[in-house]
């Protein structure tokens, strides 16, 4: 049994996000999301019938659940604001109740002693922004910079760490490219469009944070490392070229100002020439790199697949409900890779975990779940060695405290620690939560 200690202050938590746990989508005055739209859609939305009505009906069982994450032991959580709660047309007027909610979260998170990390954007824009070309329009950098200024203005102080958006890769890819997500779009000459206004929108309300705010401000990002299949030219030149498109599109604007040139390379014509003011914007230094990880990819050049870069199936490894490897070593492998090439800023994981099959209710209030243990087991050591090979992580946010609605594929993709009967919403604490109290009580992984 080894132990690994963690930094003193390494900050234990977990996290979720706004339309997946909240329910009451247009309660108390809020503006519909995109997602409210999309997910009514039986054209666009994959689980049909799966949608973020009820959820985890979080939006009224806060407290209880705050509760619960005391009880676990739980130091930090992260969540994110429902944008369309607070400014139902998403600029303009301030929906007090709305904001309000997220006032009582926080003030009750902090009374229970557990830090509040708050995400401004999880993917949930107002449908009134949408129809005004959503983040197509140029103007969403401004209209994502006044949201933030009344979150900033209202709860700066009480939240000391914000992140502006979470995983801009999967709101371009997954709304604007492929469809899978809100907005459902299939266009590959948006995609660019709207993956550099989510970025000029990132800049723009680190640039309104620093008007008045006094603390932390970052950027998460899901990070997928890729291995290259051979040494061929051939599988070096696709590696390069996901990596570029999953894992640099995003942190090489926002630390170093500008984009991998692999980008012109895989858009071709659809790569706009960028003003070159917009990059001054963009880069507005951060106080940390969210890290979101969850699986790897060996990569090989294969024209039947996007970027002509295709997965090599890995059948001999565990996979997850949704498919993904379970392979710890590449989270050491990619906190060092952003160490490399982003420079010593610190890193928090702000998304790790596994959706393995959990039954719909939990008999006699208990639920094993072997492999999600395994996998927590496997990826908090993976912090600890990356840690020891000089990565400056802070903090851990395991995805997720819930279980909830994991978008397109509804809720039988269950992710949380915390087993939920959406019959009952009756919430029970898995094996897995067990052992992250463990971990965070003891301050160390052990394998
Ligand atoms: O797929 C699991 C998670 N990945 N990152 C974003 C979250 O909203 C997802 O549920
Ligand atoms: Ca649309």
């Amino acid at each position: 049994m080894t132990q690994t200690p963690f930094p003193d202050d390494f900050l234990w938590g977990c996290a979720t996000a706004a339309y997946q746990i909240e329910g009451s989508p247009l309660a108390d005055g809020a503006g519909a999301s995109i997602w409210q739209r999309f997910s009514h859609d039986p054209r666009l939305m994959a689980a049909k019938g799966d949608t973020g009505d009820v959820a985890c009906d979080h939006y009224n069982r806060m407290a209880d659940d705050v509760a619960l994450m005391k009880e676990l032991g739980l130091q930090a959580y992260r969540f994110s604001v429902a944008w369309g709660r607070v400014l139902p047309e998403g600029t303009g007027r301030v929906n007090q109740a709305g904001l309000g909610f997220y006032e009582r979260l926080v003030d009750t998170l902090l009374a229970n002693d557990i830090e509040p990390l708050c995400t401004l954007y999880h993917w949930d824009m107002p449908v009134a922004l949408d129809d005004r070309g959503g983040w197509l329009n140029r103007d969403s950098a401004d209209w994502f910079a006044d949201y933030g200024r009344v979150l900033f203005d209202r709860l700066d102080g009480r939240v000391k760490k914000w992140v502006t958006l979470n995983e801009p890769w999967v709101v371009t890819d997954g709304g604007y490219l492929h469809g899978a997500l809100a907005p459902g779009h299939r266009n590959m000459f948006e995609a660019p469009i709207a993956s550099h206004n989510l970025m000029r929108a990132h800049g723009a309300a680190v640039k309104a944070y620093r008007e008045t705010g006094k603390h932390e401000i970052g950027l998460v990002v899901n990070l997928e490392p890729k291995y290259a299949a051979s040494d061929s030219p051939e599988d070096q030149a696709a590696q390069r070229r996901a990596e570029a498109y999953m894992n640099r599109q995003y942190l090489e604007p926002a630390i170093h100002g500008r984009y991998p040139p692999e980008l012109k390379e895989i858009f071709g014509e659809a790569w706009p020439d960028w003003p070159a003011e917009d990059f001054a914007l963009i880069q507005q230094p951060i106080d940390f790199i969210g890290v979101n990880y969850y699986t790897r990819n060996v990569t090989r050049a294969d024209d039947s697949w996007p970027l002509n870069a295709g997965p090599v199936p890995q059948t001999q490894a565990t996979h997850t409900t949704t498919g993904w490897e379970v392979f710890p070593q590449g989270l050491t492998d990619v906190l060092l890779w952003v160490k490399e090439n982003y420079g010593d800023l610190p890193l928090y994981i702000t998304e790790n975990g596994a959706a393995f099959y959990d039954p719909p209710n939990a008999e006699g209030g208990r639920v094993d779940d072997p492999l999600r243990v395994d996998y927590l087991r496997k990826h908090i050591a993976a912090i600890g060695s990356a840690i020891e090979q000089g990565a400056d992580v802070r903090g851990y946010m395991l995805w997720s405290f819930l279980d909830n609605l994991e978008w397109s594929l509804g809720y039988s993709k269950r992710f949380g620690i915390v087993h939920v009967n959406f019959e009952t919403q009756a919430r029970t604490p898995k094996n897995s939560a067990r052992l992250y109290s463990q971990v965070i009580a003891t301050n160390a992984a052990t394998l």
